[in-house]
């Protein structure tokens, strides 16, 4: 099993998804006419959504994979697919589980990795002839596979993986500017889509446009890549036993993530499966969790499509924005010293209900000071960074008042547009366990209300924690002044 430490379920800032992918500089070769000619299906795709999957909820594909899972070599299992109230399909225990016990034992052969086979190899040929990476290779794979319906080895793990996976890809530039304008996820989420579009047309532009016959248009374009990129962020592992191998694995990719549990999905060299162990027993009809990593809200909202009910995750941090003021007369130079170290004149950081990071208060120490200390600008700057191993934790009792009252400015700030929304939204508490019977609209304000709640909490926090030291602090000098002005009268 993996160690705490090692977060198995995809992050959403982990390195490996590139914006766009790197293909070889070698000019593609002129496409040989295929011996095999691959039957991808290409009917019209209706618009918004792809020809494949099933509804999220859908409980018979879900045992139609079940028995192909068993038939496959999937051993006997404790749990099954059922209808859950976190999560909407979920897997349950059948019988009793104890806390340390071994599950699943899902043998390679039924995991997707970018080493599968692919059922129509020319196209995956031509792919890792032009050394696509991992994530849009994957990406690939995954709508040729669909395309090919019941020729495909994993037409009944596709049929059950929801035709429309709950994320962010999903949510129109107007619902995040609308719903999402007081986070910081909004930005996340724009990012993200133009980073799958990009990715989308980089592979269309070098590689699809040259081999139609393989590619489609009416299968491998911006809807089924959404679609694919979507089923990606919410379900992909990271194996850390198989060397960080990166896979869909069939089944296991049915339970559901809980904030309360510590347990990861890895490979087993012991009984050659991918397992995880159990941190808590369960008993016959209750549903089985395991962790997706130490994630705020705002993360699983955007990868996994929930968020986590309020105070309930630990790990939830809110992302707060600091900015250089324009009118600072050293504003050029500290700006130079912040791009040297990989910052920029905006800079976000994530605090959370415990506190903030030593690089945020070295940022604010550097925003609020002045020309005078221009020889610790670099300290500052570099400390910022969390490239650094430089002394992170500076103190320069001068300015650290100054300091404290702009990160409790800007986190107003933030506490004020979170206000605006929350008040517009009105006191909506609607029961988003059953998203379908709820409208889009609803549906998406729900989740936005329930994540600015989530945020708001942490810099609230922040915000009492601030106002209390520099009280403090303020309450201290007055007592150093009037003890001082007590002297001065003594010896008048
Ligand atoms: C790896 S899949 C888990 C199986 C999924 N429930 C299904 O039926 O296909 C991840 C998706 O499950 C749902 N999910 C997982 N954990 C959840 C939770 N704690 N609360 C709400 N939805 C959850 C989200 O839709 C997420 O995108």
């Amino acid at each position: 099993m993996a160690e705490a430490s090692t977060i198995t379920f995809f992050s959403t800032l982990l390195p490996p998804f590139q914006p766009n992918i790197q293909v070889s500089h070698r000019p593609l070769s002129f496409p040989r006419k295929p011996q095999v000619r691959c039957s991808v299906s290409a009917g019209a795709t209706p618009q918004n959504t792809v020809a494949w999957g099933c509804e999220i909820e859908s409980l018979e594909s879900a045992s139609a994979l079940q028995n192909w899972l068993s038939e496959s070599g999937l051993p006997p299992q404790k749990m099954g697919i059922d209808r859950v109230e976190v999560g909407e399909r979920g897997l349950v225990a059948l019988k009793n589980i104890r806390k340390g016990e071994k599950l699943l034992f899902v043998p390679p052969s039924l995991v997707i990795t970018p080493n599968s086979e692919w059922s129509c190899p020319e196209a995956g040929e031509v792919l890792k002839r032009n050394s696509v990476p991992d994530w849009p290779l994957l990406a690939t794979y995954l709508i040729s596979e669909a395309s090919l319906m019941e020729s495909s080895r994993w037409s009944n793990y596709i049929s059950a993986l929801p035709r429309q996976p709950y994320s962010l890809l999903y949510w129109s530039q107007a619902e995040l500017d609308r719903y999402l304008e007081a986070s910081q996820i909004r930005e996340r989420a724009t990012e993200r889509i133009n980073n799958v579009i990009g990715t989308y047309n980089d592979l269309r532009l070098r590689i699809f446009s040259k081999y139609p016959d393989l590619f489609p248009d009416e299968v491998f374009n911006i809807e089924s890549f959404k679609w694919s990129f979507g089923i990606l962020f919410s379900r992909l592992v990271r194996l850390p036993s198989m060397d960080g191998q990166v896979a869909l694995v069939p089944w296991a990719d049915m339970l559901n993530h809980s904030c309360e549990v510590e347990t990861f999905l890895d490979y087993d060299k012991q009984s050659k499966g991918i397992v995880f162990t159990t941190d808590r027993p369960y008993q016959p009809g209750e549903q089985v969790f395991i962790s997706y990593g130490k994630k705020s809200n705002g993360e699983l909202l955007l990868s996994y499509g929930f968020v986590p009910k309020e105070g309930g995750n630990p790990s939830d941090s809110v992302e707060l924005s600091l900015s250089l003021k324009k009118s600072d007369a050293s504003y050029k130079e500290k700006l130079e010293l912040l791009k040297k170290y990989g910052l920029s004149a905006s800079q976000c950081f994530p605090i959370q209900i415990t506190g903030w990071p030593l690089e945020l208060m070295a940022y604010a120490y550097l925003a609020v000071s002045s020309s005078s200390m221009a020889e610790n600008f670099e300290e500052m700057a570099a400390a910022a960074s969390n490239s650094t191993i430089s002394k992170k934790d500076l103190r320069y009792p001068e300015i650290e008042e100054q300091a404290l009252q702009f990160i409790l400015d800007s986190c107003e700030a933030s506490i004020s547009k979170y206000n605006k929304f929350l008040q517009a939204s009105g006191s909506l508490d609607l029961d988003v366990t059953s998203p379908k019977q709820l409208n889009r609209r609803l549906f998406l304000k729900q989740l936005a209300v329930d994540l600015c709640n989530s945020e708001r909490r942490i810099l609230f926090r922040a915000q009492y924690i601030l106002r209390r030291k520099l009280r403090d602090m303020r309450a201290g000098e007055l007592r150093a002044l009037t003890i001082f002005n007590g002297f001065r009268k003594f010896f008048q």
